[in-house]
């Protein structure tokens, strides 16, 4: 049985307040987000709504004082203080202030960020170059950062926040001190590390140009999120496909195109999702929620329970047989479905997924 699918971030009732006595000032109120890896996340809202603290909150940089905030497998409030600092490294964080050692050339900046690898140096360098080419700063390499200027500063910070391909990058308005080109420069590398590596990215920012470019639309007011737009369900998807021994060979062309015929239904509990007897029209996967498996011949217990990243209804596709068991939801149930036709669409498109389906439901018996 597969594994729940991990959240990168789950934030759970997350209040803050700053100041003491008389001028304690509540600033987030009962914030919860759960995001899960490679999502493309942009958060909006007016000034002064409590975007840069819920970041800072979740990037450990902050005290927390009410409410649960995991991490990256890490729960923040059970840490000591000592171990925030791991927390903090495997994030990558753009922040305008971007905290650049005036010491040190463009470069060395870079390379500072992956010290705590056990990379040799002469490969620290070409990583760094290489990241700063790709940013446009190929002939800055060994410029001091008050030689720079603020957007060249700014590169240098995405570069460095960026060159170990960390699992999370929270960024605050990445793109404020950029030209045109230069932003859309950042975009793109902050858009293939989501897209190509799995990276989680969470930011801040007004900039139209990257909201283009989420996956999700995160929109807070007066402290607490007002709206939580999924724009790109397939690349949520597509996450929860390739954790699935079914698909987990399959190209991420092909898992792209599976997942952007998927489409995402609710059901309440106790509705049944499949009768068993009844002929196979899809198959399912689940975003939240449990289900129950129910076979006529085992009584009124359940023969398995599923939960979120679990799929089932696919036997009855592949073998053309009447379905072999009742699934019932057992809570809220959201889950993605995908039509028999297109089940076998992708079949039939990709060797490599067939190949995995006879070697799963076949061989076996
Ligand atoms: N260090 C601080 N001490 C006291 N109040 C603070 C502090 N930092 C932020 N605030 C207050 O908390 C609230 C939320 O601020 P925050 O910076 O999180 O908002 P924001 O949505 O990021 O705004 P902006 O888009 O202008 O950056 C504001 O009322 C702000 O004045």
């Amino acid at each position: 049985m597969e594994e729940a699918l991990p959240a990168i971030l789950n934030v759970r009732h997350l209040n803050h307040y700053f100041g003491e006595g008389d001028a304690r000032n509540q600033v987030l109120f009962d914030n919860c987000l759960q995001v899960s890896r490679g999502e493309f996340v942009v958060m909006t809202g007016p000034s002064g709504s409590g975007k840069t603290t819920l970041l800072t909150l979740i990037g450990a940089l902050r005290s927390l004082q009410s409410g649960h905030i995991d991490v990256l497998g890490h729960d923040l409030a059970k840490l000591p203080a000592s171990e925030l600092v791991s927390v903090r490294r495997k994030i990558g964080f753009i922040f305008q202030a971007h905290n650049l050692f005036d010491s040190l050339s463009a470069i060395e900046n870079v390379m500072l960020a992956m010290e705590v690898g056990d990379l040799p140096r002469y490969e620290m360098r070409d990583a760094a170059a290489a990241i700063l080419d790709r940013l446009g700063l190929g002939h800055r390499h060994n410029y001091k950062p008050r030689s720079l200027s603020g957007g060249q500063r700014q590169r240098v910070a995405v570069a460095r926040a960026l060159v170990n391909r960390p699992r999370l990058v929270l960024a605050d308005e990445p793109t404020a001190a950029l030209d045109r080109d230069s932003a859309q420069i950042v975009s793109g590398l902050l858009k293939e590390l989501t897209a190509e590596h799995g990276c989680t990215v969470i930011m801040v920012t007004h900039d139209t140009r990257l909201i283009e470019l989420a996956d999700r639309v995160v929109n807070m007011v007066d402290g607490a999120i007002k709206s939580d737009v999924v724009l790109n369900e397939a690349v949520v998807i597509c996450e929860f496909l390739r954790r699935l021994p079914l698909f987990e060979k399959l190209s991420p062309v092909d898992l792209t195109n599976v997942a952007s015929k998927m489409k995402g239904v609710a059901y309440n509990a106790s509705d049944v999702v499949l009768r068993e007897g009844d002929s196979g029209e899809d198959f399912f996967l689940i975003r939240e929620g449990r289900v129950g498996i129910y076979q006529a011949g085992n009584g009124e217990e359940a023969v398995a329970m599923l939960g979120s990243g679990e799929c089932f209804g696919e036997q009855a596709l592949i073998t053309d047989r009447p379905r072999n068991a009742t699934v019932i939801a057992q809570e809220r149930l959201v889950a993605y479905r995908l039509a028999k036709d297109d089940f076998r669409a992708a079949v039939d498109a990709s060797p490599s997924f067939r190949e995995q389906l006879y070697k799963i439901y076949f061989q076996r018996q």
